[in-house]
């Protein structure tokens, strides 16, 4: 099953620097190790810098507000506004006319006024230079830094978590009743979730009978072993990359309550396929939460990528519309979709996801690409219970597990895939813009536990 080439080859890697610190205490030269030592903190530097440069664009954002008002369409060639000729970040904005963007799909077409396609509302283009990217977008993700992100991010789950287990099996004298009883309590307690704590207590019950596993490294191997094995059925049939677009745009929409990060998220994943080269179009069509577009605004600035917003409280498919025509148009690799993440009424919620899901697949045939739901790992069974009302609401492909870093209680990931059946398909393990990765099992296994498994 390979569980533990994981955990050797990262004693092999442990190993060799250690071999290279004792050398270059030695005397004699290391030059792989102290390199990669230096780009990591390069990488940590520039995020450092980016967190401060943000308030320095928030700061800015009136003067950009500040931009007159066009009356030209998004349709056409985006008329150039006389910006400050110094301003890096934003150099066109383009103000379209219409009201509403009808959603008049073919089954909807009775009871809707024809649809005119001439852009949207007061929707409000603006679009990056190139100079204008600033910050991180030079960032790639090599497997030494994502081992190391994943090592850091997973660090409370791990002394939590990993640690408390690790307590659990130094003080245990039998494998018996009472045994499983505890350690079902605490799987439960660090939100592996009810049933996956009994499925895997069940078939712990076997396995250590089967491997006639006694000392505490046997039994904790067959614990973790087991944990990989039932998280690896349970989403067998399941795609962790994203999926993308043939030809044309890909249209990714985010949805989740707010406050779980989907801001966050765009603006971090906005930077990574900036950086790896992809045109990149936000639409913030959360245009019901106070300061949710400018916060999205900031990002767009930051990662020198371009936007369509809307006037708050507006309607925030007119964004959509406009935006997906404009990335049509234009030829974006990529549109993501901020929404707006009420769940108070269900009803609501779905009608909006629906409309907007409807004017993308009328643009876009085969769009969205992706719904990714943007959970908050620090709420547990509650962001379980958000992702099954979401799920209700629309159809969700994928899951952006945010906050890993700031739980002590990683088992979330489990219970995840245990009831939901969603793939994880990025983590958050840090505020930073390069603390967004792509969800790796396998990472994921040795940050949590890797002081609890000994390899050889
Ligand atoms: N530590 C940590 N903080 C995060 C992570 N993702 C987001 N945050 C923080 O969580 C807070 C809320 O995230 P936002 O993106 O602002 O979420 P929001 O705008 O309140 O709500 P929505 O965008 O509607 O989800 C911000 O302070 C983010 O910096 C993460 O992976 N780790």
């Amino acid at each position: 099953m390979g569980l533990f080439d994981i955990f050797r080859r990262h004693k092999k890697h442990e190993d060799s620097q250690e071999k290279q610190t004792k050398e270059l205490e030695n005397g004699s030269e290391v030059p792989a190790a102290s390199e990669s030592a230096s780009s990591e903190s390069a990488v940590q530097e520039a995020a450092t810098d980016a967190e401060q440069d943000s308030s320095a664009t928030v700061e800015s954002q009136p003067q950009s507000e500040a931009v007159p008002e066009s009356s030209t369409p998004v349709s056409s060639a985006p008329a150039e506004q006389n910006v400050e000729a110094e301003s890096s970040v934003e150099e066109e904005m383009v103000t379209s006319q219409n009201d509403e963007p009808e959603e008049t799909s073919t089954a909807e077409s009775n009871s809707q006024v024809a649809e005119e396609p001439t852009p949207a509302p007061e929707s409000e283009v603006k679009e990056e230079t190139e100079e204008s990217t600033d910050v991180n977008t030079d960032e790639t993700v090599d497997e030494e830094s994502t081992a190391a992100k994943y090592d850091q991010g997973l660090e409370k789950s791990r002394t939590g978590f990993g640690a408390r287990l690790n307590r659990f099996l130094a003080n245990f004298r039998h494998v018996d009743e009472d045994f499983f009883d505890d350690l079902e309590d605490l799987l439960i307690e660090s939100d592996v979730g009810y049933d996956m704590a009994m499925k895997l207590s069940d078939e712990l019950r076997e396995e250590v009978k089967l491997q006639n596993a006694k000392s505490k490294q046997d039994v904790s191997n067959v614990i973790i072993e087991k944990m990989v094995e039932l998280y690896d059925e349970a989403g067998k049939d399941e795609k962790s990359d994203l999926n993308f677009a043939k030809e044309g745009p890909t249209v990714i929409m985010f949805v989740g309550v707010n406050g779980a990060g989907k801001t966050t998220t765009i603006g971090k994943m906005a930077a990574l396929f900036k950086s790896q080269g992809k045109k990149v179009l936000l639409a913030a069509a959360d245009t019901f939460r106070a300061g949710a577009t400018e916060q999205l605004d900031v990002w767009a600035k930051r990662d020198g990528v371009d936007i369509v917003t809307g006037p708050e409280n507006g309607d925030p498919a007119a964004v959509v519309f406009d935006a997906v025509q404009k990335a049509k148009k234009e030829d974006y690799d990529i549109l993501f979709v901020d929404t707006a993440g009420r769940l108070q009424n269900k009803v609501n919620l779905m009608k909006e996801l629906a409309k907007m899901k409807r004017i993308l697949t009328r643009e876009i045939p085969d769009a969205p690409h992706e719904v990714l739901l943007v959970l908050d790992a620090t709420t547990g069974q509650n962001a379980l219970n958000q992702a099954k009302l979401f799920k209700e609401s629309t159809d969700v492909t994928g899951i952006v597990l945010t906050k890993l870093d700031g739980t002590a209680r990683g088992g979330i990931v489990l219970a995840i895939r245990n009831e939901l059946h969603l793939p994880v398909k990025y983590v958050g393990l840090g505020e930073k813009v390069n603390d967004l990765q792509k969800f790796d099992a396998s990472e994921f296994v040795y940050g949590l536990f890797k002081d609890l498994v000994e390899v050889n």
